[in-house]
This record gives C-alpha cells, sequence and structure tokens, in this order.
C-alpha cells in the first residue's frame, strides 16, 4: 500500500516516541511505499511565533531566550535518541547550523523591525525543518534509509496569501509525485515537513495553525496514496474532547462532511481545509494514536458503512473568540448592509466564524477570533460606523460550542434538548446558529462556560453510549 503518516507534534516530543515511531516506520516499509509528514515537536510553534511578538515588542533579549529553548530542547532531544554516534554528530552539526540561521534571522527582523507575514513564515517554518531531520535521523539509526525534505524541498508550492497559503494543486502534483517516486526507487523514507510550502517566487509560505494534516492530504492526492493515517496521542476522532470529558466514546467512522464540521469546531485542532483534497479522490482517512498502534482509531470515508444512528456524534468547542454585535436603525430593510459588513471584513483579511442576524435586520452579530477582533473592529468602525452602522458591541473571550452529526438532519427536538441541558447548568447563551445542512448546532457561551456545557450536553445525549 501507498501510505502517507502524518505525525503531530505532540507524537514526537520525546526520545522514547521518537524511537517507537521510528521503529513502528521501519517495520511498516517493509510492505509498504511510505511518506511520512511532520509537525513540529510540542510547542515549538508556540515559542516561534512568542519569538515574533517579542520582535514586535523590540524584546530582543526574550527573542534570543527563546531561541535558545528551541535550541536545547532539540539539542537534548537528539543526543537521547540517537544511539549510533556518527549519526548523532551529523545530526546536532546540522541543528548548529539552522540555529545559526534562526538567530541571524532575528537580528535581521530587529534590525529591521521587520515583523510581517512573509518574515513570519519563514521563522515559524524552523519548527518541522529540525522536527524532520530528528524523525528522519531516528529512522536512518533504526536500520532504514530515511531523507528529512521541507514542504518547498517536496514540491508544494502555493499562493502568496503568507500565514493562510493555499496549494496550486496542478504544479503541485507535478512536482511532489516526481520527487517522490525518485525516493521510493531508492527504497527510502521521505520526512516530510508539514504546515510549510513555498510560492512560485520560492518563499516560504505556510498553510496557518494545525497545517500539518492539510499538508498530508495534499501530499496523500498527490501521490494517490490508499490511505491517509493521522497519529496523534488520541485514539481517534472522540465525541468530545477527552481533556474535558473523560468518558468521551471513540467514534469508529464518520464522513468527510462530518469530520469537516468537527474541524471547523475545533475537534482535536484539525486543519478546517485538511478534508478537501479528499472529497474528490475519495481516500480513506484514519485517525489513530501513535501509542497504540493496535488500535484502527477513527476511519473517515466519503460514505461510512456503519452509520452510528445517534443523532448527534460529537460536542465540540472553540476557546478565545471574540463576538462582535453590530447595531443601526438604518440596516432595516436596506438591501446590501450585509455585503457591506462582510466586504469590509473580507478586504481586512478576517475570517468570520459565526453569523445570526435578528429577524428585525436591526443587527448582525458576528465571532472572529480573539486575534482577529482589534482588526475587525477598527476596519468596520474606520468604513461603515456613522453610515450604515450607528453602534458596535464587543465581548471577548466567548466559546463556540458545537453539536455535530450528520442524524440531527431533520430530528425533531434537538434544539430543546440542547437548552434544557444547557439552562439546567445555569450557563448563559449568547448566540445561536444551525447551518442549512443540519449537520450542526452551535452556540456562543463565556469562554468559562465552556466545560461545563460541553459535559451537560454530552450527557443530555448520551454520547458516552454510543455505538
Ligand atoms: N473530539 C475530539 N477528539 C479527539 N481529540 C480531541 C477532540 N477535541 C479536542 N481534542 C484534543 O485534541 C488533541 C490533539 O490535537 P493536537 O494537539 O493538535 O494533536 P497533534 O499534535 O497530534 O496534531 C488531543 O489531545 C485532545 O485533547
Ligand atoms: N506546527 C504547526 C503545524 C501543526 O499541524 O501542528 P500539530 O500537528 O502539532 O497540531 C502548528 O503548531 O500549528
Amino acid at each position: 500500500m501507498r501510505l502517507v503518516i502524518k505525525y503531530g507534534g505532540t507524537s514526537i516530543s520525546s526520545a522514547k516516541d521518537i524511537r517507537a515511531v521510528a521503529n513502528h516506520l521501519n517495520t511498516l516499509s517493509k510492505k509498504n511505499e511510505i511518506v511520512v509528514v511532520c509537525s513540529a515537536t510540542s510547542g515549538t510553534t508556540d515559542d516561534l511565533i512568542e519569538i515574533s511578538e517579542s520582535i514586535k515588542k523590540e524584546n530582543k533579549s526574550k527573542a534570543e531566550q527563546l531561541a535558545s529553548k528551541i535550541t536545547n530542547r532539540h539539542k537534548q532531544l537528539a543526543k537521547q535518541t540517537i544511539k549510533k554516534l556518527d549519526l548523532r554528530k551529523k545530526l546536532l552539526k546540522n541543528f548548529d547550523e539552522d540555529f545559526t540561521e534562526l538567530i541571524a534571522l532575528i537580528d535581521g527582523m530587529v534590525l529591521l523591525g521587520e515583523v510581517t507575514p512573509r518574515t513570519m513564515d519563514y521563522l515559524f517554518s524552523f519548527g518541522e525543518r529540525l522536527s524532520i531531520k530528528l524523525v528522519s535521523m531516528a529512522i536512518n539509526d533504526s536500520g532504514k534509509k530515511s531523507i528529512p525534505l521541507t514542504g518547498k524541498e517536496v514540491g508544494i508550492v502555493t499562493d502568496s496569501n503568507f500565514g493562510e497559503s493555499k496549494p496550486l494543486i496542478d504544479t503541485t502534483r507535478l512536482r511532489v509525485s516526481k520527487t517522490v517516486d525518485n525516493i521510493f526507487l531508492k527504497k527510502t523514507i521521505p520526512v516530510v515537513g508539514g504546515f510549510v510550502g513555498a510560492d512560485q517566487h520560492g518563499h516560504v509560505t505556510t498553510f496557518g495553525r494545525g497545517g500539518s494534516d492539510y499538508s498530508a492530504t495534499i501530499i496523500g492526492t498527490c501521490i494517490k496514496a490508499d490511505e491517509i493515517w493521522l497519529m496523534s496521542d488520541v485514539d481517534g476522532l472522540m465525541t468530545a474532547d477527552p481533556k474535558i470529558v473523560k468518558n468521551a466514546k471513540l467514534l469508529k467512522e464518520v464522513s468527510y462532511i462530518e469530520a469537516i464540521e468537527m474541524a471547523l469546531f475545533g475537534a482535536k485542532q484539525i486543519h478546517p481545509r485538511t478534508f478537501e483534497p479528499l472529497l474528490s479522490k475519495k481516500i480513506p482517512m484514519k485517525i489513530r494514536s501513535s501509542f497504540s498502534v493496535k488500535n484502527e482509531g477513527t476511519l473517515v470515508t466519503a460514505s461510512p458503512s456503519s452509520a452510528v444512528k445517534n443523532t448527534v456524534k460529537c460536542v465540540s468547542n472553540v476557546q478565545n473568540n471574540g463576538l462582535i454585535d453590530i447595531r443601526g436603525g438604518s440596516m432595516v430593510g436596506t438591501p446590501g448592509t450585509a455585503a457591506k459588513i462582510f466586504a469590509t471584513l473580507a478586504k481586512a483579511g478576517i475570517n468570520v466564524m459565526m453569523i445570526s442576524q435578528n429577524p428585525s435586520e436591526s443587527s448582525i452579530t458576528i465571532v472572529v477570533k480573539n486575534t482577529d477582533l482589534d482588526k475587525a473592529v477598527s476596519s468596520l468602525e474606520m468604513e461603515l460606523l456613522g453610515k450604515i452602522i450607528k453602534k458596535l458591541e464587543v465581548t471577548t473571550n466567548v466559546a463556540i460550542i458545537a453539536l455535530i452529526g450528520s442524524g440531527m438532519r431533520g430530528t425533531v427536538g434537538v434544539a430543546s434538548k440542547v437548552f434544557g441541558a444547557i439552562e439546567k447548568n445555569k450557563v448563559n447563551v449568547s448566540m445561536i446558529t444551525q447551518g442549512s445542512s443540519e449537520l450542526n448546532l452551535a452556540f456562543v457561551v463565556k469562554n468559562s462556560d465552556t466545560n461545563a456545557a460541553v459535559r451537560a450536553l454530552h450527557n443530555a445525549f448520551e454520547l458516552d453510549k454510543i455505538n
């Protein structure tokens, strides 16, 4: 079989785990052709983001401190993971070159005061640049040939939308398939850095947080993989985040459409575009645990064979958002009001996560990420306040809670069950929407009410008994 196997940061963050991953891949490669996709080790992308924040605040010493934290963590991992001395020495030397470049990059960014999306993408790509060398060397150490490749080196070509790029899929397919076929001919396992590509000018781009999942499906479709596996620290997709609901259950099968909804609403932090490349190619995906490789995990396909009957399959949550209530008497009955609001937000590059309009048309409420809130409010204020908008009311730190499941379609009484359970737990709900596909029902609560709301709904829909 041709497999693309993606390891999240949580799977490759200790020497023991990296060695287990390398040994597992060594065994699997005896009967399969495998492309490995790796994220950065846990916490590394967060540290790189903090470096960019420190540079913005002109705090160079903090940025350098974080860079040496990343350096030390990777050198330590290299020393603990790689047993063969010559391989370990080679890896440490390679890391030294990366760290010299990282420090030079920080110097340059500080000197020029330049923290643009393009330089940030270059900075963020260091996480995967380091992890692929570590994992690939661990595979070599286990006795199997392997080569590390960045997203750019494997041939992922994207547009120039830094921070949220999209692949130019035809060019990517040509380049990736050629690179991978050549590597397979040499009986070597390619270890590709997820999350990262390069535009047509060769500038490094990223897909946005969680983007390694997306890299895996892009590569999977390019090389006509038989299956794509996402390996993580959980058994698969669960009925809720197991960190919030202790008795959350594994979902054995879900459809692409359900998985897309789950990703959009935060389940397992999967990149929302991950399933897009699979919709036409129909490649099955498995979401599995790297720590218990015997478990099959969750199978995601176009049409699951053993459709679970429950109306609701998952309660997911996305925290740290801002809610903007946009009001104005002149919005009532004025055609084009919504178009102007959304055009303004689109121009500012804001992704709107939820929308609802009051039936009287005098207010439109939207939810955006906390990190986009400032930009959203200032662009609405500059372009529309005093014209079609009279007032903007902003609430920070809210969470979206979503119920997901195709069985909800046409099922009577879901909403009353939801809000009965929520009311019983004294949680205040500030906004409700249901997608027209009836695949999800979503509402907004305070961040601090997230756990109570998720547990109440998991209980009310008896998701611990899902079959
Ligand atoms: N519905 C869900 N099913 C499984 N995991 C979930 C769900 N919702 C949230 N999670 C969380 O997602 C985490 C894994 O996501 P992430 O850290 O991005 O993994 P990785 O590093 O492997 O990409 C799990 O530890 C789990 O707590
Ligand atoms: N390293 C990137 C890409 C990624 O997908 O990470 P993970 O698979 O560990 O969520 C990030 O943290 O966003």
